[in-house]
């Protein structure tokens, strides 16, 4: 593996915004970040500049000021800790957008299994997941859950990819050996494990501890897996204690598959305890339609629940209750779901978690009967959704100590980002193509985060970093 950043200790300084807590976030102005080579976080000095970080910091650090590399924000800039994205699928990445008025289960059959199908060809395989993942690179995705399709070649290469372009990632052997097309599934259990398990020895194989990229079992979801596959990726995760994903109560008909293919189990989610695979490790897309007491069973067991609001508003699933489950004490990130989602910006899907808390509580909405002050913290705060798509998305991937935030000891996945700053002198031609955020300058640093939510983009993702190494730099035209 290449070593992060050419070996070179980095300082970074200027502003830097991150999520403390569920509903803070900390502006630490005027700072100095010190990153090693191994793209760990060394020091972190507020009040610094670089003659003040070379007296103070560099002889602690045992640093020689002429083999730092150094960047420097500008005052309309920030750092940002790098997005986690919990969950989605590389190999539907051609489809974004195209969904029609599909739900979940026509959805499938109409553009996604042909879609998957046809990544059995290798050079097709290769063009996809490198625009995949230089895309969501550029709109500042530093790690992601990627699911890949049944074929172990083409899974394998997105490994590689990830490796290379230097994105932090989770690469899913998709198992399902019944529901899908003929053309599409595992010939028997069997297949599907050792497909599974000839996919995590090559990503041994490539990065022997799991550093950057690693295999997470991935058995698509229930009514795609027999009863003797769950059981086997079950056994197989307690050997290998390896994260899994998967989807759960996403779509009402679904639901209803389920209880009829599982009429033992008493909800979605206890089909996978049932076989061993709910547990701390693992990811639950959706969880749009989750019971009280399946909620709870989630909670105990521990597992997490990727949000994926633009993929349940796309293919009209629903509205997930993301304050109902935190308060459970379910660790909650974010997912685009490509391409049930339409976008591969984990930004798109922080502004899409907000409108949607609001939706939950307007008239009609789900949770429209609560009391004034129920509804109201239903609703995601704009430091929420950021939180969500940083350090809870750490969470729900078993990261919390090393990305999510900037912290001594964490890992230098980061980005920055640039806001439009309109100049008092400025005349209307020469707006400069910063994207749909306009800063005028009086706003406070709360306010500025606030229009970048609502209003930014990939022209505001000016770099981006993954351990320290810049895999992403935008070109200004
Ligand atoms: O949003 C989804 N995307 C998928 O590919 C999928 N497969 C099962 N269930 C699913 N849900």
């Amino acid at each position: 593996m290449a070593p992060p950043n050419n070996g070179k200790n980095q300082l970074i300084l200027g502003t830097f915004i991150h999520s403390r807590k569920l509903d803070e976030l900390q502006y630490l102005h005027n700072t100095a970040v010190c990153v090693d080579t191994s793209g760990k976080i060394v020091a972190i000095e507020p009040e610094c500049d670089q003659a003040k970080a070379e007296s103070t910091l560099f002889p602690r650090l045992r640093w020689s000021a002429e083999e730092v590399m150094v960047t420097v924000g500008k005052d309309s800039q920030f750092f940002f800790p790098g997005f986690v994205d919990t969950h989605l699928h590389a190999s539907q990445y051609p489809n974004v957008g195209i969904f029609g008025k599909s739900t979940l289960l026509d959805w499938l059959n109409t553009y996604t299994f042909p879609m998957e199908a046809s990544l059995s060809s290798l050079p097709k395989a290769r063009r996809v997941y490198t625009r995949c993942i230089r895309r969501t690179l550029a709109h500042g995705t530093t790690t992601a859950a990627y699911y890949a399709t049944i074929h172990v070649e083409p899974t394998n290469l997105l490994a590689d990819l990830c490796l290379s372009m230097g994105q932090r990632a989770f690469v899913g052997r998709v198992c399902m050996d019944q529901l899908g097309p003929a053309y599409y599934l595992d010939e028997s259990p069997e297949q599907a494990i050792a497909a599974t398990r000839a996919t995590i020895d090559h990503i041994r194989g490539i990065d022997a501890n799991f550093d950057l990229v690693s295999p997470i079992i991935t058995p698509r979801f229930a009514p795609a897996c027999s009863a003797d596959t769950m059981r086997q990726l079950g056994e197989l995760q307690r050997e290998t204690e390896l994260p899994v994903q998967t989807h759960v109560s996403e779509n009402a008909g679904e639901i209803a598959l389920v209880r009829e293919l599982f009429p033992d189990s008493t909800s979605y989610a206890d089909v996978y305890d049932r076989y061993g695979l709910l547990g701390e490790k693992m990811i639950l897309a959706h969880a749009v339609h989750l019971s009280e007491e399946e909620a709870d069973l989630i909670a105990r067991r521990g597992a997490k629940v990727s949000h994926c609001p633009c993929s349940n508003s796309a293919i009209t699933s629903g509205e997930a209750r993301v304050r109902w489950m935190l308060e459970k004490g379910i660790g909650v990130g974010l997912g685009t779901d490509m391409s049930g989602g339409y976008s591969p910006s984990v930004l798109e899907a922080a502004r899409q978690a907000s409108l949607v808390s609001n939706h939950l509580v307007m008239p009609g909405g789900k949770l429209h009967e609560l009391p004034q002050e129920e509804r109201e913290k239903a609703k995601l705060s704009v430091e929420e959704v950021l939180y969500l798509a940083t350090r809870g998305g750490a969470e729900v991937v078993g990261l919390r100590d090393k990305i999510g935030a900037f912290e001594v000891g964490m890992e230098w996945d980061a980005q920055l980002i640039g806001l439009g700053m309109v100049c008092e002198e400025a005349a209307e031609d020469d707006m400069e193509d910063e994207g749909n955020v306009d800063v005028f300058g009086w706003e406070p640093w709360d306010e500025r985060v606030a229009k970048w939510v609502f209003n930014g983009d990939d022209r505001n993702t000016k770099k981006v970093w993954v351990r320290g190494r810049l895999v992403h730099e935008r070109k200004e035209n």
